[in-house]
C-alpha cells in the first residue's frame, strides 16, 4: 500500500511515520518537496507518486494568526485538499478540528453534528472538509501535543520556567490529544477501511486552566521544572485573542471506539507519557 504523507514534519505526520503499518510503502512529504498551496505542485506530486492513499496531515495551523491571513489558511486548509482530491484515484484521510463547532452544545460533538465555526481557521478547516468525497476519510481532533511540537504543553513548560506566574482560561473546555495515539487511530480506521467522520481525542475532560495545572504537576515529579508557580484561573474575557475560540469543543469519540474496539487512553496519562519522553531528552 502505497501512502503519501503531507505535513511530514508536523506533530502528526512525525507520529504517523512513527507508528505506520510494517505494509505501509510510506512517501513523507514536507513543504520543501511540495507547497501545497500551489494546486499544480499538488496536481504534479500525486501523478508522480501516484499513491493508494494519501494522508493530508499538512494544515495551516496559527489560529490567531489566520484571522488577519485567511486566504493563505483557505488556501492551505481548503483549495489544497480540493486539489488532493481532483488529482486523487484512491482515498484521502484528511484531518481537522474541534474549532469548526462553534461551542454552544451541552453535551460532546458527535461526527454527524452540525458545524458553525466562529473563526477564520475553523471556517477554513470547515471550507476543506466539504471537498471530502463519500469515499474519503475525515477525523476530526483537537487540543493535539507532541514532543518537540508547537503546542501548549510546550508553550506552558517554557512560561512555566521563565515567568512568576501565570492566568489560564478556564472556561474553554475540551480534551488535549497526544499526535502518536492520534495516528494509532488514524491507522487503525485506514486498516478497517473506514470512510466518513469520526472523532479521535485522549478520554476524559479539561479547561486550558486544568491542563496546565496537571502540566506543572506532572514537570515537577519527573524534575522537568524546579518549583511550582502560582496557576490563576481566568474568563476568556481576561485573556483577549485575535481568533474566537469555542467555549465547549469536547469530541464525543464513541463511533471510532466501537469501530475499533480498544480501549480510550485518558488525557492525563497520556501528558505523563510524552513529559517522561521530554525528560529523557533533558
Ligand atoms: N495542532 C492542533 O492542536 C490541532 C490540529 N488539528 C489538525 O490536525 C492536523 C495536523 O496538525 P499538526 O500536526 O498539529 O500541525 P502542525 O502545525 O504541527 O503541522 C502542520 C504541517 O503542515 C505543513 N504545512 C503548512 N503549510 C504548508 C504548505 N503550504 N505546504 C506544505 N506543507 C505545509 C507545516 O510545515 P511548516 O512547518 O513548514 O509550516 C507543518 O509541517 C491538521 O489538519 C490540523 O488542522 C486539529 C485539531 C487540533
Ligand atoms: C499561552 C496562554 C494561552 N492561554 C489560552 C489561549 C487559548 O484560549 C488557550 C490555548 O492556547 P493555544 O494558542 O496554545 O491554543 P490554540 O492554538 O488555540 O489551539 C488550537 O489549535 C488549533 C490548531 C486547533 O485545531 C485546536 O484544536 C486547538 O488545539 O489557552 C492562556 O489562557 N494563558 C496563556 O498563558
Ligand atoms: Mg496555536
Amino acid at each position: 500500500m502505497k501512502v503519501l504523507i503531507t505535513g511530514a514534519n508536523g506533530q502528526l505526520g512525525r507520529g504517523l511515520i512513527a507508528t505506520a503499518p510494517a505494509e505501509a510503502d510510506l512517501h513523507p512529504v514536507t513543504r520543501n518537496d511540495c507547497d501545497l498551496a500551489d494546486a499544480s505542485a499538488v496536481a504534479a506530486l500525486v501523478e508522480q507518486v501516484a499513491p493508494d492513499l494519501v494522508i493530508n496531515a499538512a494544515a495551516y495551523t496559527a489560529v490567531d494568526k489566520a484571522e488577519s491571513d485567511e486566504d493563505t489558511a483557505r488556501a492551505i486548509n481548503a483549495r489544497a485538499v480540493a486539489a488532493l482530491v481532483a488529482a486523487l484515484r484512491g482515498k484521502l484521510v484528511h484531518v481537522s478540528t474541534d474549532f469548526v463547532f462553534d461551542g454552544t452544545a451541552s453535551r460532546a460533538y458527535r461526527p454527524d453534528d452540525s458545524r458553525n465555526p466562529i473563526s477564520a481557521y475553523g471556517r477554513s478547516k470547515a471550507e476543506g472538509e466539504d471537498h471530502l468525497r463519500d469515499s474519503d476519510l475525515l477525523v476530526r481532533t483537537a487540543w493535539v501535543y507532541t514532543a518537540g511540537g508547537a503546542n501548549f504543553v510546550r508553550t506552558m513548560l517554557r512560561l512555566m520556567a521563565e515567568k512568576p506566574a501565570l492566568s489560564v482560561v478556564a472556561d474553554q473546555i475540551g480534551a488535549p490529544t497526544w499526535a502518536p495515539g492520534l495516528a494509532r487511530t488514524i491507522w487503525g480506521l485506514v486498516a478497517k477501511d473506514a470512510s466518513g467522520t469520526f472523532h479521535h481525542s485522549d478520554a476524559g475532560v479539561a479547561s486550558w486552566y486544568d491542563f496546565a495545572v496537571a502540566i506543572q504537576e506532572e514537570a515537577l515529579a519527573l524534575g522537568l521544572l524546579e518549583e511550582a508557580i502560582p496557576i490563576t484561573p481566568i474568563p476568556t474575557s481576561a485573556y483577549p485573542t485575535p481568533a474566537a475560540r469555542p467555549a465547549f469543543s469536547l469530541l464525543d469519540c464513541s463511533k471510532t471506539r466501537e469501530l475499533l474496539g480498544d480501549g480510550h487512553t485518558h488525557w492525563r496519562s497520556n501528558l505523563r507519557t510524552l513529559l517522561k519522553e521530554e525528560a529523557s531528552h533533558v
